[in-house]
Formats: structure tokens, C-alpha cells, sequence
């Protein structure tokens, strides 16, 4: 796991986005797994900045969301298919049509699941998938004891998770859906590369188990240390319980040019 310890959150995703920015004009036809959330905001900001900077297009490539409100319609403001498109599709030069989401109204739920995972895979697998990360270590919607192995499937929100996400419902709890479709941990984990971001203290404690705790259910994006490419970006806030923290930023600034992200 290589772990920066950026000087603010806007430097974090500034990072992000060289990384994301190097996998796009490696491979321009590049597959980006999409987070939703507050704190890849910076680093979609970011791409459109670069976007009408001419650094960079998303003309070739094609997208896939980690999860889904089981429920809203797709037009709901907070369905995460809204929501990917107010803080970024709209925003960049994707094909809307390449933008994929799992399907939050489907009847056939499982049917729906496996139709997922098996677009992911024609599409030739995910290159670089954004992460955040919630407080209870979740990653995507795998809230703690999910398999580490899961595939795209529902999943029940825990009450933290509602409590956290009701600030995008206007601080209404009852109207946060209960249920959800996510990717799995497995699912997750067949990314080619894996970029998590984080900022602030409330994340503080699932970085420090994410990064230096065992590996377990109980945090789930301790999974992550069970894959060769992940790049952890924090702000010093989300950083500080992490013991080896003077030993990241020295790896992280003597890395050699092209080891950078
Ligand atoms: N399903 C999303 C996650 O993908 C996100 O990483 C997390 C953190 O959200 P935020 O970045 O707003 O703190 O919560 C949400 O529930």
C-alpha cells in the first residue's frame, strides 16, 4: 500500500488526479470506477478543471459506480446516478451512454446484481478505481461484516451509514434508503489499480485500521492490503492515528520519479 500524507485535502485530490491523469493517456479507452460521497468531489473537480485546461479527455473512456440507493428513481437529486452526474459526468467529456450504474429499481434484484459484474467484465475489467471511505471502514456500501469476498449484490445500510449520508437528505434519517446495491470486496478488488481518498478526523480511525489494522470483516477496507496496487491519499486530519506515519511521508517523498503517481 503506498500512503500519502498530503498537506490539505485539496492537495490530496490534486495527487489523485495526476494518478488518474497518467492512467488516461497510458490507455485513453481507459474503465474508471466511480465513488460517490463527498470525498472524491476534489478529484472530479479537478479532472474538469484539467478537462478545459486541454490536459486531458474522457472521450474513450467508460465508467462504472460502486453502488446504488435501492429504491430512488434514477432522477431522485440523491440517487448516486444523479449524483455522479452533477459532481462529474456533466462536467467532463464521458459518453453519458458509457457511464454504468448498478440498477436501483430493479425487480429482479439478483438478476440485476449478476448483470452488473457481467458488464464489468466485458468491458474488460475496471483500470483505476476511486474509493472514499466511511467511517465504519466501508468501502463502496460493504458495510462491516461483509464477505471479503462479496460480489455485486444488496446489502442492508447500518444505522451510522444512515446517520452519516442523512446530511444529503436533509438531515432527514427516515428518508435515507435502508438498502442498497454495491459492489462486492471481491468485486472491488479485481481493479487494476485502487485509489482511496480520505480527509478529515472522523475517518481517522477506519484509516488507521484500512491501512495498519488486520485484516478483517469488522473493517472492510482492510481488504485492500490483500491488493498489489492500492494508493491511500489523506489529509493530515484523516492521517493522525496512523502510527508509521513519519515512515509514509519518507517513502513517499524519496520515491523514485517513476514510481510516482
Ligand atoms: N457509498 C458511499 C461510499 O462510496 C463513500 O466512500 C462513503 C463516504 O462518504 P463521504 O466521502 O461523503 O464521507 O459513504 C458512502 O456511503
Amino acid at each position: 500500500m503506498d500512503v500519502g500524507i498530503a498537506e490539505s485535502a485539496a492537495d490530496a485530490a490534486s495527487t489523485a488526479a495526476d494518478l488518474i491523469q497518467r492512467a488516461v493517456r497510458a490507455k485513453p479507452e481507459v474503465v474508471l470506477g466511480l465513488a460517490t460521497g463527498s470525498s472524491p468531489v476534489g478529484i472530479y473537480d479537478e479532472l474538469a478543471r484539467r478537462l478545459s485546461d486541454g490536459g486531458i479527455s474522457l472521450a474513450a473512456a467508460s465508467a462504472f459506480m460502486l453502488d446504488e440507493y435501492v429504491g430512488l428513481p434514477p432522477d431522485h437529486p440523491q440517487a448516486y446516478r444523479s449524483v455522479i452526474e452533477d459532481k462529474f459526468t456533466r462536467k467532463v467529456d464521458i459518453d453519458p451512454a458509457h457511464v454504468h450504474g448498478p440498477d436501483g429499481t430493479a425487480d429482479d434484484v439478483e438478476a440485476a446484481c449478476a448483470d452488473y459484474e457481467q458488464a464489468i467484465r466485458a468491458a474488460g475489467g475496471i483500470d483505476v478505481q476511486i474509493l472514499g471511505i466511511g467511517t465504519d471502514g466501508h468501502i463502496a456500501f460493504n458495510e462491516p461484516s461483509s464477505s471479503l469476498a462479496s460480489r455485486t449484490r444488496i446489502k442492508t445500510l447500518t444505522r451510522q451509514t444512515r446517520i452519516d449520508n442523512s446530511r444529503f437528505f436533509d438531515g432527514d434519517l427516515d428518508a435515507v434508503p435502508s438498502h442498497c446495491l454495491t459492489q462486492g470486496i471481491g468485486t472491488i478488488l479485481e481493479a487494476r489499480q485502487i485509489l482511496l481518498i480520505a480527509a478529515g478526523s472522523a475517518k481517522a480511525e477506519a484509516i488507521r485500521q484500512t491501512v495498519e489494522g488486520p485484516v478483517s470483516a469488522r473493517w472492510p477496507a482492510t481488504a485492500l492490503q490483500l491488493h498489489p496496487a492500492v494508493t491511500v491519499l489523506l489529509d493530515p486530519a484523516a492521517a493522525s492515528r496512523l502510527d508509521l506515519a513519519d515512515y509514509y511521508r519518507e517513502v513517499w517523498a524519496n520515491k523514485p520519479e517513476w514510481q510516482r503517481p
